[in-house]
Formats: C-alpha cells, structure tokens, sequence
C-alpha cells in the first residue's frame, strides 16, 4: 500500500533524482515538478529535459510549471532592488519561503499530494527542521523563513545522508549516471557569473562617488555604491592608507561607501525584522548565524512584535543589512529574521 503521495521538486540535478528514486523506493507515490523560475537562456529546456529522462527512468509524470511571473515579482525584484537600497538580499531564503514551500506546496494541492519533497540537504519531522548530518552542505539556514504550517508536509530524505554517497548512489543507476557527474548549480540559480552583471542589466551601476570614513571625511573614490557590500575590502580607493580597508556601510543616497579598519566591522548586538518563527518564544538563549557559511554565536533574543534585538556573546564582523540571521538551539532551527 502507499504511504501516501509526494510532489517532488525536480531540477534535473542529482539532488532531487536521488530524492524522487528513495521516497519511491520506501513506498510512496510520486510526482514531479520542474519549476520555471526565470529567463536565463537554454537553461529550462536542458533542465527540464533532465527531469523528464528522470521521470521516464522512474515511471512518473513530471509536469512542468511556469513560475517565472511569481519568482520575478518575489523574488528576483526583491534581490534587485536590495542592492538599489544599498542592502544585501537572500534571493534563496525568499524563494523557498514564497515559491518552493509557498507555490509548490499550492501546486501539491492540485495534484492531490499530501506531501512535498526536495533534494535540499536538512531534516524535518513536520514540527521543526534542524541541520543535515552533511554539515558541509547543510541548507537549513536557507528554510528560515519557511512558513511554519506547511512543515508537517516537507520530506527531505538527503538530510542522513552525505553528498558523497548521493553521487555515488546515482552513479551506479546507468541511465542517470551523467547526472551524477555533471558540474553542481551555483548558488543563486538565476546569477550566472557575478550579481553585478545581473544589477548592470537593469540600471546603472557604474556611478563612481566618494569613499568616506566614520566620521565622514572623504577619503577616496569607489565606482558605484551597488559594487560593494559589507566587509568587502577590495575594489575602492582610499588615499594614503597603509591598513587594509572594509565597507563598513553603504549610503546609497549619497552614493557613498563607509570604509574602516577591521575592527570597526565588529558587532556586538542587531535588530532583525520579519521574524519567523517555528515555536512560540519571546526571550531565550541560542545560537545564531549571521551568514550562510559562517559559525553559529551564542546569543540572546529578545522578540518584540514582528522585530526582535539579538545580542551577541561573541562579536562577529561584517554584519549587512538585509541578510538572513537564523536561530538554531544546537541542530534544530528555531526561525529566523532579516537584519535591519
Ligand atoms: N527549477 C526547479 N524545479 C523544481 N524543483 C527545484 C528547482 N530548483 C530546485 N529545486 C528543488 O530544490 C532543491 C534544492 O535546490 P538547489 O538548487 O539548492 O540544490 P541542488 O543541489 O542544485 O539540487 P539538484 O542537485 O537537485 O539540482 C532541489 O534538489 C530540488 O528538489
């Protein structure tokens, strides 16, 4: 008997194979999604293509499902207009909020699927998500935002296992076994070499302005706001400094970049909004990470409304408005927020 019927994401990538050909394998009922997100040329149809070879392997319908409009207002604007803002977006963390775990769970319920799986690396037991045992591919950090009512329908079987062990598993199948080879996804699907290129596309991005210090002193030039973020250190000009220099802020105003010496990168407490949380708390101990690939600090939350103050036991450097901070007590995500 089946246990039940499961809508999986399907890219064409080895991720999501391996994801569709275990949960068939333990029993359930599966179908297919590719998703159209955006417009990056020749990129769907090969994908799709993929997918499709996968679905034929394992006796599935793969449907394909045009999201480009919803990803582009949601998610692709929103990473566009960041930067105009002189703020560091997380395209990835919105999009599995709004599209993979928003629309695709919508698109589950058309299909008459209780359930919805991806290749991500995590683990879920429908209550709260916490890191894959592959800690160098973990993505729980990326699922923050995720609405909390639709994690009792997330299965991510990868979260055991080792990516190692999922090329190889994939390998062995010989119809699949290019997949298993073929160069990993970059991290933000639609940037295919630099987010500069893709800001360029839209705007303007080489106005040159002044570089200043934290006092305001001009102290050099730089060649547009939108070429910079936090704690970048290379790319601008600061007359006679012997020091090396970081952007410590961005003025897009004034079109103006605020650089110091590393210590000055040094935070000991934030604001976040947007907060999302999977448990109800308002005051408490954990951990949090500031960025995607970067140590998780003790700290302590205090939640007011949808805003909460989070302050740090150790500093951390760099902090850029606009990114992602996400709790975790030990393994096990407790939400997360967007730093203002
Ligand atoms: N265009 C898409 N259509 C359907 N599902 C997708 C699509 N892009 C990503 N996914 C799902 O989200 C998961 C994570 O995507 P991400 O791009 O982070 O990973 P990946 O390691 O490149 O995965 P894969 O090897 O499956 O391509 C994928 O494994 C897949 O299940």
């Amino acid at each position: 008997m089946s246990k039940g019927k499961v809508l999986v994401g399907m890219s064409g990538g080895v991720d999501s194979t391996v994801t569709a050909i275990l949960l068939q394998k333990e029993g359930y009922e599966i179908e297919g999604v590719y998703m159209k997100l955006h417009h990056k040329p020749g990129y769907h149809e090969e994908n799709y293509a993929k997918a499709q070879r996968v679905g034929e392997y394992l006796g599935i319908k793969v449907n394909f499902y045009d999201l480009s409009e919803a990803f582009n207002k949601e998610v692709y604007e929103y990473f566009v207009e960041s930067y105009k803002e002189g703020l560091t977006p997380n395209p990835c963390v919105m999009c599995n909020r709004t599209i993979k775990f928003g629309k695709m769970v919508e698109f589950a319920d058309t299909v008459g699927a209780e359930y919805v799986a991806t290749g991500h690396y995590l683990k879920c037991d429908g209550e709260f998500i916490y890191a894959a045992d592959d800690l160098n591919k973990d993505q729980s950090y990326f699922l923050c935002e995720v609405k909390k009512e639709v994690l009792p329908r997330l299965l991510f079987p990868l979260g055991s296992w080792q990516k190692d062990d999922v090329k190889a598993f994939a390998s062995d199948i010989e119809v699949l076994n290019d997949l298993a080879t073929q160069k990993e996804s970059s991290e933000i699907c639609f940037v295919e070499n630099s987010y500069d290129e893709v800001l360029a596309k839209h705007m303007d991005i080489d106005i040159p302005g002044e570089t200043v210090d934290t006092e305001g002193n001009v102290v050099g030039t730089h060649k547009g706001y939108m070429h910079y973020t936090i704690g970048k250190r290379r790319g601008f000009f600061v007359n006679g400094a012997h020091d090396p220099h970081f952007v410590l802020a961005i003025k897009p105003e004034e079109n103006q970049i605020v650089v110091g010496t590393r210590e000055k990168l040094e935070e000991n407490a934030f604001e976040v909004k947007q907060i999302n949380l999977f448990e109800d708390l308002t005051e408490f101990d954990c951990d949090v990470k500031v960025r995607y690939r970067t140590k998780a600090v003790p700290c302590h939350v205090k939640i007011e409304g949808d805003r909460a103050t989070v302050e740090l036991q150790e500093p951390v450097f760099g902090l850029a408005k606009g990114q992602i901070a996400a709790f975790y007590n030990g393994d096990r995500l407790l939400g997360g927020g967007v730093i203002c």
